[in-house]
């Protein structure tokens, strides 16, 4: 059964049609790459995704669930996070940033300290703990915001070009905390350009091409 299935996707801005997709599915636990040109739609269906941009949506199944997206509802809320390029940081610490949803959520604090502290060993963050998010580089911000998401347990994560403004060692380290994402249960969607040669063990790539997605 699939994580998520759509029937039917339409995005349109005014009398434009962006895409229209027909039968959309993802895999639990996977890792998929999202490629396309620039203005394909890539960052526009990940937002529709995570309930951040309207579109018309027909036939939507989440973990075999019958949902709708629009009103977006709480449960999908909860289990699909998206994760900006980049990402915006509340100005407490990086701890506080990473804790900001399990506080939220109402998590109890030794608890949710507990999880952040895993998170920021998982991110490799840990030496960072108390600075403010205002002083990191791009490539810190960006694993501070996939702990951030990670402590969540999304089980779908949908990341926007992840390493679009990272090289070398920055970009690996980020791509490097992917494949432990997918083995905690989490799918994955990275939107990126076709240039970013993304390899990663068992990843499915899609194109968003013309309005369509063609799976390679
Ligand atoms: N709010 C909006 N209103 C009207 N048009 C929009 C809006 N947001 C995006 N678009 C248009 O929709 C198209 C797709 O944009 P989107 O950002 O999804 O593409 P992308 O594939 O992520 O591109 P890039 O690789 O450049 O980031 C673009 O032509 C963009 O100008």
């Amino acid at each position: 059964m699939p994580m998520l299935s759509i029937a039917r996707l339409t995005k349109r801005y005014g009398e434009n049609l962006l895409f229209d997709l027909r039968d959309f599915q993802l895999e639990a636990a996977r890792a998929y790459v999202l490629t396309g040109m620039n203005g394909a739609g890539k960052s526009t269906l990940l937002r529709v995704l995570a309930g951040l941009a309207p579109a018309e949506a027909e036939g939507v199944h989440f973990a075999g669930v019958p949902v709708t997206l629009a009103p977006y509802p709480a449960a999908l809320r909860r289990d699909i996070v998206y994760v900006h390029q980049h990402p915006v940081m509340f100005s407490t610490s990086v701890a506080g940033n990473i804790g900001y949803g399990l506080h939220a959520r109402g998590m109890a604090r030794a608890e949710a300290a507990q999880l952040v502290e895993q998170a920021m060993h998982w991110a490799g963050v840990q030496h960072l703990r108390g600075s403010r998010p205002a002083t990191l580089s791009g490539g810190e911000k960006q694993r501070v915001a996939l702990a951030r998401a990670k402590v969540l347990h999304p089980r779908l994560l949908l990341l926007d070009e992840p390493t679009a403004s990272l090289d070398g060692e920055a970009r690996e380290q980020v791509l490097a905390l992917i494949p432990s994402l997918t083995e905690a249960g989490s799918t994955v969607v990275m939107a990126c350009h076709d240039r970013d040669l993304i390899n990663l063990p068992d990843v499915r790539r899609l194109k968003l091409r013309d309005g369509h997605l063609e799976e390679k």
